[in-house]
């Protein structure tokens, strides 16, 4: 058994899989990983049953039916990790973009330094994004001042996808309640979060542009996230996420 679970949502990767899982499979700390597949047309699910021949106990796959979002790929990865007792659950991308040498950092940050969650931050100071297109840099910039000044969350990168969560935060939140499924996801975890009084940390890191595969941002996923915000302030006014509370 390990202590940590790193959920990674898979959409197309393919090219990017089999390095990945390679990669954290041969750090010293003996991360578990759990892939979260929408029925990838390039094959990625069974490149991860092959190589669940390879890595065992190590190496788990949950297999939806469709292209679903990325939210609810980490719903269901979140609950899959707290049915099977993980005290550590992580968020990452599979294409490189979060460096997976930078897991011991943001497992220390919790485990050691006692933060509730760790976020793996381009905007807090020694953190950079590398290779981004200048639109790109400015999207996600922007989006980020955004929700700060909406939120008052004291959050620099409140988008950021590289994450480690301590197991009584997502017991905490009631995940049936979190709405987007896109990237806006990731606000609202650090919202909700935030508002239940968790302790988060920021951990800088480099992010850098994916080599392999496309991106799956689309103006769908942008406009959830504009609208959405203000819809997500508003209703946390009246209620709240913790689970058990109605809302
Ligand atoms: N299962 C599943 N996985 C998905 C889906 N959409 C995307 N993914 C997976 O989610 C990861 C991120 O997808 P990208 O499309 O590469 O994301 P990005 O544009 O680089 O966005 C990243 O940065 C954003 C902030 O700027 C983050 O908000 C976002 O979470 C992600 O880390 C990849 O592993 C991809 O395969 C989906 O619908 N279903």
């Amino acid at each position: 058994m390990s202590d940590s679970l790193v959920i990674i949502p898979t959409y197309n990767e393919k090219e990017n899989i089999e390095r990945m899982l390679n990669t954290v499979f041969a750090l010293t700390h003996p991360f578990h990983v759990l892939i979260v597949d929408d029925g990838s047309p390039d094959g990625t699910a069974q490149l991860v049953k092959n190589l669940q021949e390879i890595y065992t106990d190590r190496l788990h796959l949950l297999e939806r039916a469709g292209k679903l979002g990325l939210g609810t790929a980490y719903i269901a990865g979140f609950k899959w990790g707290l049915e099977h007792g993980y005290p550590y659950i992580f968020e990452m991308d599979a294409d490189f973009s979060h460096n997976p040498q930078d897991l011991p950092r943001l497992y220390e940050a919790c485990a050691i330094a006692g933060a509730d969650l760790s976020v793996g931050s381009r905007y807090t100071r020694g953190g950079k994004v590398s290779n981004w297109s200048w639109d790109r840099i400015v999207l996600s910039y922007g989006a980020s001042l955004y929700v700060r000044l909406m939120t008052f969350m004291p959050v620099k990168d409140p988008t950021a996808g590289f994450i480690c969560y301590r197991r009584k935060v997502l017991e905490s939140i009631d995940l049936d309640k979190i709405r987007f499924v896109g990237y806006a996801f990731q606000i609202e975890m650090k919202y909700a979060s935030h508002l239940l009084g968790f302790k988060i940390a920021e951990v800088p890191i480099t992010f850098v542009d994916r080599v392999a595969g496309v991106s799956k941002m689309s103006a769908n996923i942008i406009q959830e996230a504009i609208v959405g915000v203000f819809q997500m302030c508003w209703r946390s006014f009246f209620n709240s996420y913790r689970r058990g509370n109605p809302m």
